[in-house]
């Protein structure tokens, strides 16, 4: 896994290091869910809550800093009926699209995600209502584990796909049969809905009253905003669980830390400050006379750190420079934090 062009990397300063102590996945889960509501919510938020085994911990975290008084005023809509009772039981305000159409953030978990950070969604069958939100939301920040990364969707992680029960059969053998999908092989979700392990004899049903066929695939998806096209226009398709061009940013803990990858958008708006290595910075003071200006950061607070290797800098983009020198400037610094 590394990120595509447009897509830019920094990795936490206070990155816990995690080798010695192997973490085991809840915990690494925790770690990103906590984290995720300490970084981008604050009071007087719309939030959306996803669904799943680590956004658990980040619906956790915002009952804690609601009960602790650290957060006010903050409704949140959940994805599934499972996050509704979790978000209920602590006592977490809760609103509906209906009343409010915007949203702040959204937090959420995936299955996969791939260096464009699209994702494949839904493992826990919440993939409709989880969209729903999302798409709604100003950013939407992604929590996983690094077991979730990888390089293509599809091989290592069913894709699922919501439909209606009416003539299912029927849209099951339609979408096994469109042009994207050659080659994979449908299976109508059995049991339990919140996972695609069969684990019952009955079709398994959605929040929605919908059922799920996951698309089990050999080899990487070659185009998944084409192929989510082709999902979305098949009639009897509800929705699918390919979330392409919604991520703001993925959070990822693994056994050397946390780290984090933003799409550009984020990226520029985060450019004032940042942690650069020396040899990143002198670069940076060399082109500064061109389309940035980077200054040394001489706050207090930043002294402590400079015994280190890297300095505190203030960027700033000259008004001039075209987006796409920004675009490039901004890459080459967050790509060497
Ligand atoms: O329907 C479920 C959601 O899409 C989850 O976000 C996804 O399955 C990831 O879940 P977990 O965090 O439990 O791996």
């Amino acid at each position: 896994f590394a990120p595509a062009a447009g897509v830019s990397r920094s990795r936490s300063i206070s990155s816990l290091r995690m080798a010695e102590t192997a973490l085991s996945q809840d915990e690494l889960k925790k770690m990103v869910g906590y984290k995720s509501v300490d970084d981008y919510v604050e009071s007087g938020m719309v939030v959306g809550l996803g669904t799943g085994s680590t956004a658990y911990f980040a619906v956790e975290r915002l009952g804690q800093k609601l009960k602790d008084g650290e957060l006010k005023d903050i409704v949140a809509i959940p994805t599934s009926v499972r996050t509704k009772e979790q978000a209920e039981s602590l006592g977490i305000p809760l609103v509906t699209l209906d009343t409010h159409s915007k949203l702040d953030v959204a937090i959420d978990g995936a299955d996969e995600v791939d260096p464009d950070l699209n994702l494949v969604k839904g493992g826990g069958g919440a993939l409709l209502r989880e969209k729903m939100v999302e798409v709604c939301a100003d950013k939407f920040i992604v929590i996983v584990d690094e077991s979730k990364l990888c390089d293509g969707l599809g091989p290592g992680f069913p894709l699922p796909v919501e439909i209606t029960p009416f003539c299912h059969e029927h849209t099951l053998r339609t979408i096994a049969s469109l042009p994207t999908c050659e080659g994979c092989d449908a299976v109508l979700r059995m049991g339990s809905s919140s996972t695609n392990k069969p684990d019952g004899d009955e079709i398994a049903v959605t929040d929605n009253g919908n059922y799920i066929v996951d698309l089990h695939f050999k080899e990487a998806i070659k185009d998944a905003p084409a192929m989510a096209s082709e999902l979305k226009n098949t009639v009897g398709v509800v929705d699918h669980g390919l979330f392409c061009d919604m991520t703001t940013a993925v959070i990822i803990a693994g056994s050397d830390g946390i780290s984090s990858y933003c799409s550009m958008a984020l990226a520029l708006a985060k450019v004032p400050t940042a942690w650069v290595p020396k040899h990143v910075l002198r670069h940076a003071l060399l082109i500064s006379n061109s389309q940035m200006r980077v200054k040394k950061e001489r706050s207090r607070s930043t002294k402590t750190i400079l015994h280190g290797r890297k300095r505190k800098v203030r960027v700033k983009l000259n008004k001039k420079s075209t987006l796409a020198d920004r675009k490039e400037q901004v890459a080459y610094l967050h790509l060497c934090l």
